[in-house]
């Protein structure tokens, strides 16, 4: 049969494993796809590496708009990364009738919206796997596996990098830049690497799971965003010593009043199996109202693993190009007409209990002073840790953990505790997932 003819935009980290995987399955892929997928053109900047990478196997050129204008070219892989050049070359593509495959998840996140209006129009697919937790098929669970369900929430360790990072600071003492050197040689890293430690990149791929699971549209710039560069190692040992692990969290949940979107070093309980996530392995919690917790875990980052989802979405669009464009799985599950205008609510407004940690006088009566300010705030403490002060100082370090109260709450709570005389500094808050 004739085979689909791809025009691959970029072949990097996540290119080259692509046209690896193609070559190295072909014949399995082909069988699946019911026709050969075949990479006849590749564009990047860097032609050199592009023709290393396919050993003459495919035309090679630095001009990507000469591809996703070619005729010949059925569907366009961009695989470039980016809000800039990356938009212009796929909303030409989408012009072009062309389908598209892309990983590129801060394109979906900020520009999503237009994006898939566009494709809609034109009557072709936007698929996009890969944006997500790298080879773990979250966008095909939540958009069809999901289906039935009312989602209540999701949790999920969605950036490799940030994983990478804690997992080694905590279990080999290793600082902080040297992991994030190792992460950027080992292909996690995005091409700025703050959008990963920054929490960007978790929030990109929370917004985008946020619009398949509630049906709402991207809404990218209301996310609460905070990442790992200001976590403090004395807080991982501590939350240790509590029986909690520290993982930078991509958090969508469902409210009465809007949606919880945020990404923020969240503490989970250390027996859950998510907690347990180690390295650049991803893993999301999806909670649906029929089918309950569900979980999916996989490597969410690197070549090979990307490269899996990329080809997936490749298999899908071809085995769908032919079809008659209404009876395809609409981009963010919902149909167009029916996706809802919800608020992300303010993260003043989010609801979740918290780990605070103090330096205080250590002296009788300070922490009944703590204590009576979060009673008065309607604030239970569920655990608390008071250490002794070292030999020779008069301040010590005390840390709680409070059951559920609106941050607004904990806040001015908060603010109150700082008052004191007693307390030296910044009370310093994280937030806590029983999940
Ligand atoms: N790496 C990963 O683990 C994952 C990445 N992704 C996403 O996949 C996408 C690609 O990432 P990755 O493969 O890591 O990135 P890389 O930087 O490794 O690859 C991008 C390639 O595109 C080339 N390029 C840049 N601009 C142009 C242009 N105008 N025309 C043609 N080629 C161009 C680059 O060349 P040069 O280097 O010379 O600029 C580079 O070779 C991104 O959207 C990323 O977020 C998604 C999941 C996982
Ligand atoms: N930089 C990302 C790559 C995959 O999306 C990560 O570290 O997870
Ligand atoms: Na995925």
């Amino acid at each position: 049969m004739k085979p689909i003819n791809v025009g691959l935009l970029g072949i990097g980290t996540v290119g080259g494993g692509t046209f690896t995987v193609l070559k190295r399955n072909a014949e399995e892929i082909t069988r699946r796809a019911g026709r050969p997928i075949c990479i006849t053109a590749v564009a990047d900047k860097n032609l050199e590496l592009a023709r290393k990478v396919t050993g003459g196997e495919a035309r090679v050129t630095d001009d990507a708009f000469a591809v996703v204008a070619d005729p010949e070219i059925d569907i366009v892989v961009e695989l470039i990364g980016g809000y800039g050049v990356a938009k212009e070359l796929v909303l030409k593509a989408i012009e072009n009738g062309k389908h598209v495959v892309t990983a590129n998840k801060a394109l979906l996140a900020v520009h999503g919206n237009e994006i898939f209006a566009a494709a809609q129009s034109r009557g072709v697919m936007v698929a996009f796997e890969a944006a997500v937790a790298g080879g773990i098929p979250i966008i095909k669970a939540l958009r069809e596996g999901l289906t039935a369900n009312r989602i209540e929430w999701l949790a999920g360790i969605i950036n490799g990098t940030t994983n990478f990072i804690l997992s080694e600071m905590r279990d080999k003492g290793l600082p902080f830049a040297e992991v994030l050197k190792e992460a950027q040689a080992l292909g996690y890293a995005e091409a700025d690497p703050t959008f990963d430690i920054e929490g960007v990149d978790a929030a990109h791929k929370a917004t985008i799971m946020s619009a398949i699971a509630f049906g709402i549209p991207m809404q990218f710039d209301k996310a609460y965003v905070e990442g790992i560069t200001r976590l403090d190692s004395v807080d991982i040992t501590y939350a240790e010593q509590l029986g909690y692990r520290i993982k930078l969290l991509g958090i969508a949940r469902r409210r009465e009043q809007g949606v919880e979107l945020r990404v923020h070093p969240t503490l989970i309980p250390a027996k859950r199996l998510i907690a347990n996530v180690e390295g650049a392995m991803n893993a999301v919690l999806v909670q649906g109202d029929a089918v309950g917790a569900t979980l999916y875990y996989g490597k969410g980052a690197g070549a090979e693993p990307t490269a899996s989802a990329v080809i997936a979405d490749l298999v899908d669009v071809t085995r769908l190009h032919t079809s008659d464009p209404e009876h395809r799985v609409p981009h963010l599950a919902f149909q167009p007409g029916q996706v809802r205008d919800v608020p992300v609510l303010p993260i003043e407004d989010v609801i979740t209990s918290y780990y605070l940690r103090m330096r205080v006088e250590d002296r009788p009566g300070v922490l009944a002073d703590i204590t009576r300010i979060l009673a008065d705030s309607g604030i239970s403490i569920e655990a608390l840790i008071q250490k002794e002060a070292a030999e020779g100082e008069s301040q010590t370090d005390i840390i709680m953990l409070t059951h559920r109260t609106v941050e607004r709450n904990a806040n001015a709570a908060i603010a109150k505790i700082e008052a004191l005389a007693v307390v030296d500094g910044k009370v310093t808050k994280l937030r806590m997932e029983g999940l």
